[in-house]
């Protein structure tokens, strides 16, 4: 488990970071979202153990990170931009990871690189931003660190990729212990594969929550209920975070339990009600004007 506990960390009297506290779990694909200059990267170096924080404690599997080998030899962080030297293949890169990560998987990585079709002895400055990323997710895999930090790394992965690493991650799950920490700007690629996601945004979290439980705790509801009365009546009744009204159609999102609130509705005697699926999106956008944030600076 890693926990960071009161985390601050200021540049040149910028708060990067401010007074941060968060655990991240085993058994979890971590996502971390936010806004440009939110204070992901920063964090995830501080987690990696690159940065030092000016005040409060990270600790991974209980032990603080900071000039802790041991701690650091379960990290592996892939950085937004993927460091690979000039004239650099991924079979000479895996000899470089191969001295950093002992436990570096040769035989699985020749694997993956088959079924990706990237090529093994090709520059990898000749390689497209996308194939530059899969490499880096594989190279990263087969490190075998327990903890894998991948800074935007996803960020442009085509639906497909996305799927196979998710399966990747899944299986590396089942066979070790594995604990991805993902940074993305794009909430709709992390929710392809993450079981818990962290909100930052100037330098603190807004919310860090099972991705299950966000979705369970709320619904989006279409309904047009002809009687104005029981309309009243049925807005009035539930825990309403957001409505749109368009004629006599409403569009609600209703914080609850599914059952109670369809049966509610049901009570209603709607024209027409039906459920709509609700994205992580959706639930950050409604949780943070909630919080009283500008979403509109907070979701890129
Ligand atoms: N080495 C540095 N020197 C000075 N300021 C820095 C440094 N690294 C980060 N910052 C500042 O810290 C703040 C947080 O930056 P950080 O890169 O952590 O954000 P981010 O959430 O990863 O942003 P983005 O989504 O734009 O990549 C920004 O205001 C940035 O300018």
């Amino acid at each position: 488990m890693i926990e960071v506990i009161q985390a601050s960390k200021a540049f040149a009297g910028v708060e990067a970071v401010r007074d941060l506290t968060c655990r991240i779990r085993d058994g979890e694909v971590f996502g971390m979202v936010g806004t440009n200059g939110a204070g992901k990267s920063t964090l995830l170096r501080m987690l990696a153990g690159v940065l030092r924080p000016d005040s409060g404690e990270i600790r991974i599997d209980g032990e603080p990170v900071w000039e802790n080998e041991s701690a650091k030899s379960r990290i592996c962080f892939i950085s937004d931009t993927g460091y690979f030297p000039i004239n650099a293949t991924a079979e000479s890169m895996t000899e470089l990871y191969r001295v950093v990560y002992p436990g570096f998987d040769t035989e699985r990585f020749e694997k993956l690189m088959g079924r990706f079709g990237l090529p093994k002895n090709q520059k990898i400055r000749t390689f497209s931003r996308g194939m530059k990323k899969q490499l880096s997710v594989l190279l990263g895999i087969c490190a075998g660190t327990k903890y894998l930090f991948c800074d935007e790394t996803f960020d442009g992965l085509d639906p497909v990729m996305r799927q196979a690493v998710k399966s990747i991650f899944a299986t590396e799950m089942l066979d070790r212990e594995f604990v991805p920490v993902v940074a993305s700007h794009n909430l709709r690629e992390l929710e392809d594969f993450c079981d818990h996601v962290g909100l930052l945004h100037q330098g603190g979290i807004l919310f860090s929550e099972n991705l299950s439980d966000l979705k369970m705790n709320m619904q989006k509801v279409q309904c047009v209920i002809r009687d104005p009365e029981a309309e009243k009546q049925l807005l009035a009744d539930l825990d309403i975070v957001r409505l749109d009204r368009r004629g006599s159609m409403l569009t609600l999102v209703v914080r609850g339990d599914r059952d109670v609130i369809l049966a509610r509705v049901q009570s209603a005697d709607p024209v027409f009600a039906e459920e709509l699926p609700l994205t992580l999106e959706e639930i950050f956008i409604t949780e943070t004007e909630v919080a009283g944030y500008d979403i509109k600076n907070i979701i890129a």
